[in-house]
């Protein structure tokens, strides 16, 4: 678990080794303890080089053994022995130095990183804070400001950075462990009372409460709720306060608190969820490991509206060829103009080229003959798609990959439109494409094995998070979705109005309410599908009652709202005014809340007082019951794929890890009574009654998320 050698005569050489990351487990840090022992106690030895196996230095504590009982010897220690040692301790850096990595080479007393390597102290991320001495010696070596920028955000940063921050005392573009050796002989037997981080005052900053009280005050508004970043603040404001010794105190007694809450539970499972969901497997029994993607060397997008456009960008900043196709010369040359502005500003922002020549402009669909992948990103009109189907099957060479981008609509129908079934899938990007982290590959029972794995690896290649989910109305985010927006307007016609919805649910740690998303992406959209379906506009049969559609309860509210032409922030008006059409800044609305009155005399309806926990868990409760749907239909492979789901594309707050986690968090015993409750006081939504799954899980005593797999299993093979 740690390799010791000595080389160039007089250099100790310890070699971290527990791939694939070098994990500081018990077994590496005992590992550290005897060979760091050998390497002192060996005389011969002038001074000691750490470095990690397999081009990484380490990537921090292992974060499997958090939550069990430690075994094996302390980080603390460990580290402070190596900042004690007498002989000169430098650390080579490959790859990456996170977290407890990154504070192990802090105790050393030289620091020699590739110029590849990425180092940081994420553990914020983790809902923990660097606690093994990185809160105390970071703001010691780099100063306070800087060590809060890095520690509230847990931001990775480059060797060059590292270097000018001066975390690093060198860069290499060579072999980095030679280097560190090069530079360990160079050092033997020099003094080090200067190289003791943990020895060091704090650099002074001239109002150091004043710092603090501003980052705080940026980070608890960042933070929807999280605690770990304000514990982190509060952590290197004590480094700037107080001896180191005290420090580390506080150090511990703040990480006391962080290890054993809830918040660091979500966002370690969130860390594996998002790892588990790119190991896919589909009830074909196609999967990650034994599916072999296909190489794309040319791809292309179908309209280039709002999504078309985001779609473009990301695959020409993953470095991708791209022909794009519009129907008229006009529209291409306004997408063009939006597509060079959206590269260039990500150019600028990256510091490098934009990468416009990777992209070519046509409204002629047969300049797609030779592409080995096209996404199609038309209106959301199913006779428009299958006709882009049809012409495309006709045009792309055998083997061409067709993808949609369609939000919900049958991704099976569209595939009946081509030659080749097997090569189409969904593709549902999120707005806006190029900046939002989710992406779904949508398979169908037809769907190949290299299919999937090309659209899933295409999209890693463009840096999003994917996930393999089943065909169905809206997929999993959308059809989710659906049962949140309803109930929340359900709310509203029993008497709670928008600002008390949306309070409920940015108080939860979503950023921003269901009826401020509402008329961000506008209430038209919604509108244009519902009409489709029939359930608003003149196609309703007439002498329907309002507020019923096809047996259940059904909420006007939206539809009324677009009659009156009040499509949210493009109009300056929608469930809440806005000083402009286009302006952002959402205010109350006394016009709302009287039409909401008058509409609520006219159904008959008596307002009554609704507090925030009925609206989370109307809200949330209905929408976790449809992700038990889901899983009992086989749509998502598992609770951890529509988690990764929701916190990647629909701002569920991550430190709650995701639905069908917090669902857990809250007691499945718990959901199902509040289902039960609200079923029985609403009938008329079916939605409320709890599904099968649930109950199941509840009959088996509740187990945790990571069992509910084998239920599943179970439940499947009774079908
Ligand atoms: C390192 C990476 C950047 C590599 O990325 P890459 O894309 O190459 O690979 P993957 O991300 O796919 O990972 C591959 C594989 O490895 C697994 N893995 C990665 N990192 C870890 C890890 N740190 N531990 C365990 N496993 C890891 C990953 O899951 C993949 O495997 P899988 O099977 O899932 O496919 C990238 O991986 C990355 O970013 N990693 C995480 C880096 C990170 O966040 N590090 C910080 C870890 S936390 C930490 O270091 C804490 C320290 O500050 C130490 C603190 C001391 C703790 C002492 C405890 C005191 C408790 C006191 C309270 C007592 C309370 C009481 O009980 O009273
Ligand atoms: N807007 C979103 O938030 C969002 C999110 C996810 C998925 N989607 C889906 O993405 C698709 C596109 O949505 P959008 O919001 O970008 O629509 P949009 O109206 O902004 O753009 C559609 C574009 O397609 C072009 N077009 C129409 N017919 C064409 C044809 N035959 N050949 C070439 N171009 C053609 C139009 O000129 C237009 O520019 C829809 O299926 C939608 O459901 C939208």
């Amino acid at each position: 678990m740690a390799q010791y050698s000595r080389i160039s005569g007089s250099v100790g050489l310890i070699t971290l080794s527990n791939p694939p990351v070098n994990a500081l487990s018990a077994a590496v840090r005992q590992g550290i303890v005897d060979t760091v022992e050998k390497a002192l106690g060996d005389p011969q030895v002038k001074s000691v080089v750490i470095c990690g196996q397999d081009g990484i230095f380490c990537g921090g504590a292992d974060i499997k053994e958090f939550g069990k009982n430690m075994s094996g010897p302390p980080l603390i220690p460990m580290i402070h022995t190596i900042e004690c040692a007498t002989k000169p301790m430098v650390a080579a850096i490959e790859g990456s130095a996170l977290g407890g990595g990154l504070e192990l080479a802090l105790g050393c007393h030289y620091r020699i990183a590739h110029s590849k390597a990425r180092l940081g102290l994420p553990e914020v991320t983790l809902g923990l804070l660097p606690a093994a001495g990185g809160s105390q010696r970071l703001p010691r070596l780099i100063g306070v400001p800087a060590a809060l920028d890095l520690i509230t955000t847990g931001r990775h940063v480059t060797a060059a950075e590292a270097l000018q921050l001066g975390i690093v005392d060198q860069v290499t573009d060579h072999a980095t462990v030679d280097a560190a050796v090069k530079f360990a002989l160079s050092v033997a037997g020099k003094p080090l009372d200067t190289r003791r981080i943990s020895t060091y005052p704090c650099p002074h900053v001239s109002d150091v409460d004043a710092l603090c009280e501003n980052v705080m005050q940026k980070v608890r508004k960042s933070a929807h709720g999280a605690i770990a970043p304000i514990a982190c603040v509060q952590a290197v404001r004590a480094a700037a306060t107080l001896p180191y010794t005290q420090g580390m105190e506080r150090e511990k007694e703040l990480m006391a608190t962080l290890y054993t809450s809830g918040q660091a539970r979500a966002l370690q499972y969130s860390f594996f969820a998002q790892r588990a969901v790119s190991k896919w497997r589909i009830p074909s029994g196609a999967r990650w490991d034994t599916s072999t993607p296909r190489p794309l060397h040319k791809v292309a997008v179908i309209g280039l509206g709002t999504m078309g456009r985001g779609i473009t960008v990301a695959l020409a900043q993953a470095g991708l060829p791209v022909i794009t196709v519009e129907t008229h010369e006009k529209q291409l040359m306004e997408a063009k103009r939006a597509v060079s502005d959206m590269l260039n500003r990500g150019a600028k922002r990256r510091g490098v080229a934009p990468p416009l020549d990777k992209i070519s402009y046509s409204c002629n669909l047969q300049d797609l003959a030779d592409v080995d992948l096209v996404i199609e990103a038309v209106f959301e009109d199913m006779t428009l798609k299958k006709k882009v189907f049809r012409q495309l099957s006709a045009v792309c060479k055998p083997g061409t990959l067709l993808c949609t981008n369609t939000s919900g609509l049958d991704v099976d129908q569209l595939a009946s439109q081509s030659r080749n079934p097997e090569l189409v899938v969904g593709m549902h990007f999120f707005a806006p494409a190029h900046v939002m982290k989710l992406l779904e590959v949508v398979y169908g029972p037809q769907s190949s094995p290299q299919a999937v794995a090309t659209a899933m690896q295409l999209g890693k290649k463009m840096g999003k998070v994917s996930v393999a989910v089943g065909n169905c109305r809206g997929f999993v985010g959308n059809r989710m979705l659906k049962l949140y927006t309803e109930q929340a307007s359900f709310l509203l016609e029993e008497g709670a109005t928008p600002d008390l919805v949306d309070q409920a649910i940015e108080e939860f740690g979503f950023p921003m309410g269901v009826f401020k998303v509402s008329d961000l992406s506008g209430l038209d959209v919604g509108w244009r599908i519902r009409k489709e379906e029939k359930l608003a506009g003149l196609s309703v049969a007439s002498g329907q009652s309002t507020r019923i559609r096809e047996g259940r309860r059904y909420s006007p509210l939206a539809d009324l709202l677009c009659e009156q032409g009040r499509f949210g922030q493009k109009t300056g008006r929608g469930w809440y005014q806005y000083d402009k059409p286009g302006g952002r800044v959402a205010r109350s609305d006394p016009w709302l809340h009287h039409f909401l009155e008058e509409y609520r005399a006219q159904h008959g309806l008596v307002a009554r007082h609704i507090d925030h926990q009925e609206v989370l868990e109307r809200c949330l409760y209905a929408m976790i019951n449809e992700g038990f749907r889901i899983l009992e239909d086989g749509i998502a492979a598992g609770p951890e794929d529509i988690d990764v789901i929701y916190v990647f594309g629909y701002g569920w707050p991550r430190h709650r890890g995701g639905p069908m986690f917090y669902s857990g968090m809250v007691g499945l015993e718990k959901v199902l009574e509040r289902l039960e409750h609200y079923y029985q006081a609403h009938p008329d939504v079916p939605h409320l009654q709890p599904c099968r799954l649930l109950r199941r899980l509840v009959a088996r005593g509740s187990p945790p998320v990571h069992k509910w797999r084998e239920v599943i299993k179970n439940l499947h093979s009774q079908l």
